[in-house]
């Protein structure tokens, strides 16, 4: 029989009629094996996230400020979920022994990580599946990377019995056996590596919305869903911003081919987003795959007469920010010319001390600073070698009044990549949708 692996993300576990969802869809298909779950998400745009109520609880404990009010707080979410659903477990006592570690100054890992832990339980006796700890079964090597072969062994003797199992999401365990999570939104990542240790046929990502869509629905609401989409047209949008899958998910699942399938727990008939190795590259009728983009990058922008003689000077700029632990984005660069992209974030405290070391270390004739810039990338399988996309994308960005301030088509072809001001990212969205999509 084929093994599915079901991921179900924290908007599809927020409350017990969205697990009463989730349990139909597993009782529907039984090749559905492996189930895993992240924390109770937010219920209403207002609401808080379990697991940043964990970190909260973290930040607390570590400045000796009292935590039990935040920890009232996420034991009420699930106890008012267990009893929504009759799910008899002591929760009380398993509370309590987590509270009692947080309070003695567990990490950050383990105490992030309970949010998953905590549903993982209520989940399993809810479907009457079993529980499988991902700290016993996700595991990582010493320096931090995931441990494919080790999960592999560690999962080998659940593939071949007709019980169900539910995996937490988001953490595994370290060689010493201490918990490790993966980065926020990681348990799409757990999903991923859990398909790949199972061989599973397809690795479904149960969320809230009706696939991968072509751009941000916050920005252009009822937008269209993708059908079809590759690793690498997803891993160019997850990585500028798309929020639904987490950037790393597809490198598990790369290699072996397992294709992933985006769906919706609110409208399970959908057929969703089919991510997929390969599919016919876009035609000449100009059509993308995807919009997306994120705020808050600064641009160095550096000018240096017959820069490209100067055969050290991109070695010494990159070692200035090597020095600063600066990383980078992009490098669009011209004959005398050379930006560097930059997440905002990356400078806090060191810009000024980074564009003193490049004045001494790189000597350029000119350096400015832009800040309050957002990246946009337009995405699509085979676009450099369609004629007419980029002259569509610029016409409707100057039409719209969208000042572009840096272009990069980087040496993937999938991918077009404009810089524009903070204030016109929406704007520059909405235009690039407007001309390739409506
Ligand atoms: N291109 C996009 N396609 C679909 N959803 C997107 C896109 N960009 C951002 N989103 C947002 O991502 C959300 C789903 O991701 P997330 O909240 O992490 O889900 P989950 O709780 O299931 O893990 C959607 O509700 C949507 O608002
Ligand atoms: N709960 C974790 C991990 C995760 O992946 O959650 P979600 O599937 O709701 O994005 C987080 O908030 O980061």
């Amino acid at each position: 029989m084929n093994i599915k692996v079901a991921k179900f993300g924290g908007s599809s576990l927020c409350d017990a009629s969205q697990f009463q969802k989730v349990k139909k869809i597993i009782e529907k298909d039984p090749e559905r094996k492996f189930i895993v779950p992240s924390a109770p998400g937010k219920r209403h745009r207002e609401d808080i996230k379990i697991t940043d109520l964990l970190y909260l609880c973290h930040a607390q404990v570590s400045h000796h400020v009292p935590f039990n009010e935040i920890f009232k707080v996420i034991s009420e979410r699930f106890l008012h979920i267990a009893k929504e659903l009759s799910v008899t477990v002591d929760l009380h006592a398993i509370l309590q022994d987590i509270q009692d570690h947080i309070g003695s100054g567990a990490s950050l890992d383990y105490v992030a990580s309970r949010g998953e832990y905590l549903n993982g339980i209520i989940l399993s006796h809810y479907l009457g599946c079993q529980f499988l700890d991902a700290a016993e079964v996700i595991m990582f090597h010493k320096n931090g990377s995931i441990d494919l072969q080790e999960t592999q062994k560690r999962i080998a003797p659940y593939l071949d019995d007709d019980q169900k199992y539910v995996i937490p999401g988001f953490y595994g365990s370290l060689p010493d056996k201490s918990l490790k999570i993966f980065p926020r939104g990681g348990s799409d990542i757990t999903g991923a590596v859990v398909s790949k240790s199972v061989s599973a046929s397809i690795y479904e990502n149960w969320t809230d919305v009706s696939g991968f869509l072509v751009t941000d629905p916050s920005i252009i609401p009822n937008c269209k869903p993708i059908e079809t989409i590759t690793y690498r047209e997803l891993r160019e949008l997850s990585y500028m911003g798309a929020k639904v899958l987490h950037e790393e998910t597809i490198f598990p699942v790369l290699e072996a081919g397992i294709p992933i399938n985006v769906k919706n727990t609110n409208d399970p008939e959908n057929p969703g987003t089919m991510i997929v190795s390969y599919r016919e590259p876009i035609n000449s009728t100009g059509s993308i795959t995807g919009i997306a983009g994120r705020k808050d990058f600064t641009v160095l922008a550096i000018e240096k007469n017959l820069m490209k003689n100067d055969i050290s000077f991109v070695r010494k700029l990159l070692s200035t920010l090597e020095n600063h632990q600066i990383r980078f984005e992009h490098t669009p660069s011209g004959i005398d010319s050379l930006s560097l992209v930059i997440k905002s974030s990356e400078l806090n405290g060191k810009l000024d001390k980074l564009i003193e070391d490049i004045h001494v270390h790189c000597k350029p004739d000119l350096l400015e600073v832009h800040p309050n810039m957002a990246l946009v990338a337009t995405v699509g399988h085979g676009m450099a070698y369609t004629p007419g996309i980029s002259a569509k994308l610029f016409t409707a960005l100057y039409e719209s009044g969208v000042n572009v301030r840096m272009i990069d088509q980087g040496s993937s072809e999938i991918n077009i990549i404009v810089g524009v001001e903070n204030k016109d990212f929406e704007k520059a969205v909405t235009a690039i949708y407007n001309a390739f999509v409506k």
